[in-house]
């Protein structure tokens, strides 16, 4: 239980993550409320303190995937078969040795929720010299789908890196630049890869799918099909070369605990041709793939495993 943490967590120097939250001290403990984990009900440090990577991505099955394919991928034995830590349907979460795998649901403010959470869990968990992903998918601005993005900053849907909240009536943002020695590493071991292009560039989170993404095919629609263009050029002359749902949050929370973070997303679509996704099943399923084995070969790497 670390509710009376002291110094060492607030200095980001040291590695730990860095909470801004003088309130936190004053609880006597803390209940992770969508995980149903708590440092009252469980000993976080025991469980969850040997972890090195955090991967988020959206859905449960896929992170539960993810997190089993990194088990053989580590050469973990059997008895570690990772299984669904947060007991609530929420949210997954599975740990595959120093590797956590959570699921954050769709769009900002259910990452938003999680990462708070998760955040806090590494907390008192007393982790340190954590390294965080988000992986998934999204839409291509003028690439082949199935490219893998690596994103340089996320922006919002102006093209700003920064993620705004309203908090007690005020917008409030915070820079959400990500970190450009994860994005050359994230490079380096992406050109590993047979078959696959990996490229570089900013990813422009929206708060919809639809009419936030500029797409022409949701229940509505008022604008024409050139201006939905009109804006998806200045997006890419603006340097976005992928279009997602939830990188902003997870860029802006993650550097403002101190804590490295990079986000892979292969794209299945390019918007600049077209807005359906009608790309076969299958093929869809080896695209999403290709994030989970660059961070598989990344995560090796760092360990020193061949
Ligand atoms: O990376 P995944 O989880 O696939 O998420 C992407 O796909 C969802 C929309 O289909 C949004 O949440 C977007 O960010
Ligand atoms: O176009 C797309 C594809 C996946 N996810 C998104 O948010 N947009």
């Amino acid at each position: 239980m670390s509710m009376d943490s002291g110094d060492q967590h607030c200095d980001t120097s040291n590695g730990y993550v860095h909470l801004h939250n003088p309130h936190l001290k004053t609880m006597a403990s803390d209940f992770l409320y969508h995980f149903n984990l708590g440092t009252a009900t469980h000993d976080l440090p025991a469980m969850f303190g040997d972890v090195k990577f955090v991967v988020v991505g959206g859905s449960p099955t896929r992170m539960g995937k993810f997190a089993r394919f990194i088990h053989q991928e580590l050469g973990l034995p059997d008895s570690e078969e990772p299984r669904d830590l947060a007991d609530t349907d929420r949210y997954g979460m599975f740990k595959a040795g120093p590797v956590l795998s959570v699921s954050h649901g769709m769009g900002m403010p259910s990452m938003s929720i999680m990462l708070n959470e998760l955040l806090k869990l590494l907390y008192h968990a007393r982790c340190s010299n954590v390294v965080m992903f988000r992986m998934g998918t999204s839409g291509g601005l003028g690439l082949e789908p199935g490219t893998v993005v690596i994103s340089k900053a996320a922006v919002d849907a102006c093209f700003r890196p920064r993620y705004t909240q309203i908090v007690l009536g005020k917008e409030t943002s915070r820079p959400s630049e990500l970190d450009q020695s994860l994005v050359d590493e994230l490079l380096h071991v992406a050109g590993q890869e047979d078959g696959v292009t990996a490229v570089t560039g900013n990813t422009m989170c929206a708060n919809g799918f639809y009419e936030e993404q500029g797409r022409l095919d949701g229940a509505f629609c008022d604008y024409t099909e050139d201006d939905k263009l009109q804006y998806l050029q200045r997006a890419r002359d603006a340097g976005v070369r992928n279009i997602e749902m939830e990188s902003l949050c997870f860029a802006a929370l993650c550097k403002n605990a101190g804590v490295k973070a990079g986000v892979v997303c292969v794209t299945l679509v390019d918007r600049l041709r077209g807005d359906q996704v009608t790309t076969p099943h299958d093929t869809l399923k080896e695209w999403e793939l290709r994030p989970q084995k660059l961070l598989a070969r990344f995560i090796r790497s760092r360990l020193g495993i061949k």
